[in-house]
């Protein structure tokens, strides 16, 4: 798996990388710049063929450096390159200023405004090297109006424009995948939409991808994004991580995006528990999902399914006995018992059972809260491992709205809460995406998990996951993996009962390494299925994606 690292974490490669000799600062700037000329003529090898016009608009920090670089590299093969900068020249940090006068030497350095950019002839690229990862406020309005969606309308056919961002759309915060706004405040994924800001075609970043590449905006506002290496050591380390407990140190893409096939199944044999075993079904565990009363059992008998398909061996439905007629209509290879209010849980969910599933569809009520309560307290002795998992969704979450420290008191390391954003609101008020400002969605996630003293999954396109000692991992639906279609009604309930029916066989992996899984399977089958995805067809979908993944 790749990682996903933070600005800070990338300056600090850089000063470890310069401060041990193994290279300067100038050669990574000149690898930067190289490798993004590079990118870009082989994305679009209509443009090597003949040379012609180019626009580099450069920042007063090392975005503008490799800018320069940029600018020169194309200048030196026949482009006519113009070179617009914002700020002063004397202010550039010391690697920037040696390419703006190598830059300088031959050709002139406009000024950075919309006059000055629009009034000279439409370019065939038009390269954003204005701010990078040190991007520390909103956008200056020069910079803003220039790389605004109605300035690039100053050009006739601006659509024909290739728009390059180097290491990211300058706007973009790439911790957060937000975008900075003057009122200190963010501009959220699915609230007002950043019309301010052009998206990028193509974005290159250097060594590893970032936060805010796969967070939030960041996707969308990137475009296509690709990872050039610079040089700098440590890039391959990411191949110890496949079915590996996270580092609490270290943030990680949960899709092998950048490690090949191979590297898919060797991470799905990994994770799931059947690889060569010879058992019977317990061994594949047995998972037992809470369903709703009469005419709301759908939620819950989706999840069963999800939990059947992926693996488990055996699957019950736990249902009230006034809804046991209708979940027997419905239900064949899952099995079904029904639990009287004053029964104990023990009478129908034998220490065989492996894992849990609550929350879909159960109702926000006092006996939630109550049965939630007994399946966390069913622990199996001094040793974590030996504890039932157990998924809470829905609910299951929300019938702790009032009081959240009375769930955290009871949850422990083989829970999983698998909120989406509103109930995570709920649940943690103080970390939820309004109050997320500076705090990257991992951040709060991190932040909620340590709190929880157990795995939080936050759902979305950008689906985050952390545990209490810091791990996390971001499972994101872009960049060729989009599926917006699985934002339908059921959807999540189905995640909660592929997460207990992949953790469920006593081999699985990590419940961490299982969240990851199922997240990553849950849009691999939502893909494959396509638009008109209903809930219903997920479950269905997952033995095409386990066999499309030679598992
Ligand atoms: N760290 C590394 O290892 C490498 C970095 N490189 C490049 O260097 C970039 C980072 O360089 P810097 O740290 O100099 O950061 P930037 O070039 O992103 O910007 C920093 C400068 O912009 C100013 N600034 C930030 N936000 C502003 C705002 N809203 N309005 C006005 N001024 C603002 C800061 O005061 C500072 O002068 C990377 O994004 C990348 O493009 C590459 O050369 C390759 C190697
Ligand atoms: N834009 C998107 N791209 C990919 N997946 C998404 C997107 N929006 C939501 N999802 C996924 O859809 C599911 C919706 O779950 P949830 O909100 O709990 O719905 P429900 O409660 O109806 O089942 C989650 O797994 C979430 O990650
Ligand atoms: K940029």
């Amino acid at each position: 798996m790749t990682e996903l690292l933070s600005s800070d974490q990338m300056r600090a490669f850089e000063k470890v990388a310069i401060s041990q000799g193994a290279v300067t600062g100038l050669d990574l700037m000149e690898r930067a710049g190289q490798g993004v000329v590079d990118t870009v003529l082989a994305h679009w090898p209509a443009l090597s063929k003949g040379a012609q016009e180019a626009l580099v608009l450069c920042g007063p920090g090392n975005n503008g450096g490799d800018g320069f670089v940029i600018a020169r590299l194309l200048r030196d093969a026949g482009w006519a390159v113009r070179v617009h900068l914002w700020g002063d020249p004397a202010d550039l940090p010391p690697d920037a200023k040696v390419n703006f006068d190598r830059w300088s030497e031959a050709d002139k350095v406009l000024s950075l405004d919309p006059e000055s950019v629009f009034t000279g002839p439409r370019p065939a690229l038009f390269i954003d090297a204005v701010f990078g990862i040190g991007l520390s406020r909103p956008l200056p309005d020069a910079v803003a109006q220039v790389l605004n969606v109605a300035g690039m309308k100053a050009w006739k056919s601006s659509h024909e424009i290739k728009r390059i961002a180097v290491d990211c759309p300058s706007g973009l915060d790439l911790d957060t995948g937000l975008i900075p706004t003057d009122m200190g405040a963010v501009e959220k994924a699915g609230s007002a939409w950043p019309a301010t800001l052009n998206t990028a075609h193509l974005t290159v970043t250097f060594h590893a991808p970032k936060l805010g590449h796969y967070l939030a905006l960041g996707p969308t506002l990137c475009g296509e994004l690709r990872v050039v290496d610079i040089g700098l050591r440590g890039a391959a380390r990411e191949q110890h991580m496949v079915g590996h407990d996270p580092d609490p140190q270290r943030v990680r893409l949960a899709e092998p995006k950048f490690c090949g096939r191979h590297v898919t199944r060797l991470w799905l044999r990994s994770a799931m528990g059947k690889p060569n075993l010879t058992g019977h079904k317990f061994n594949f565990g047995h998972v037992a999902v809470f369903a709703g009363g009469v005419g709301r059992g759908g939620a819950g008998r989706l999840a069963a399914r999800a939990a059947l398909r992926s693996g488990a061996g055996l699957v019950t439905v736990i249902c009230p006995p006034a809804a046991l007629i209708e979940n027997a209509c419905q239900l064949n290879a899952i099995m079904l018992r029904a639990l009287k209010p004053d029964q104990p849980l023990s009478d129908v969910a034998d220490h065989r059972v492996s894992a849990f599933c609550l929350g879909p569809g159960m109702g926000v009520s006092d006996r939630t809260r109550a049965l939630v309560g007994e399946v966390l307290e069913r622990r199996a002795g001094d040793h974590d491992l030996d504890d039932p998992v157990v998924v809470l969704d829905a609910d299951a979450l929300g019938s702790f709205a009032q009081d959240p420290q009375r769930l955290f008191d009871r949850t422990h390391p083989r829970v999983i809460l698998t909120p989406h954003e509103g109930e995570f609101e709920r649940l943690f008020p103080d970390l939820s995406g309004a109050a997320r400002a500076k705090m990257s969605k991992v951040d709060a996630v991190r932040r909620a998990a340590a709190r929880a003293g157990c795995i939080v999954l936050l759902k979305g396109g950008d689906t985050v996951i952390a545990d209490p000692q810091g791990g996390a991992a971001v499972h994101a639906a872009s960049y060729g993996r989009e599926a917006p279609w699985l934002a339908t009604a059921g959807a999540g309930d189905v995640l909660a009962g592929l997460i207990a029916g992949l953790a469920a066989p006593f081999n699985s992996a990590s419940l961490f390494c299982v969240a990851e899984l199922a997240a990553y399977l849950h849009v691999e089958a939502a893909r494959r299925f396509g638009p008109g995805l209903i809930a219903e067809d997920l479950p269905e979908e997952l033995p095409k994606v386990f066999r499309d993944l030679g598992l």
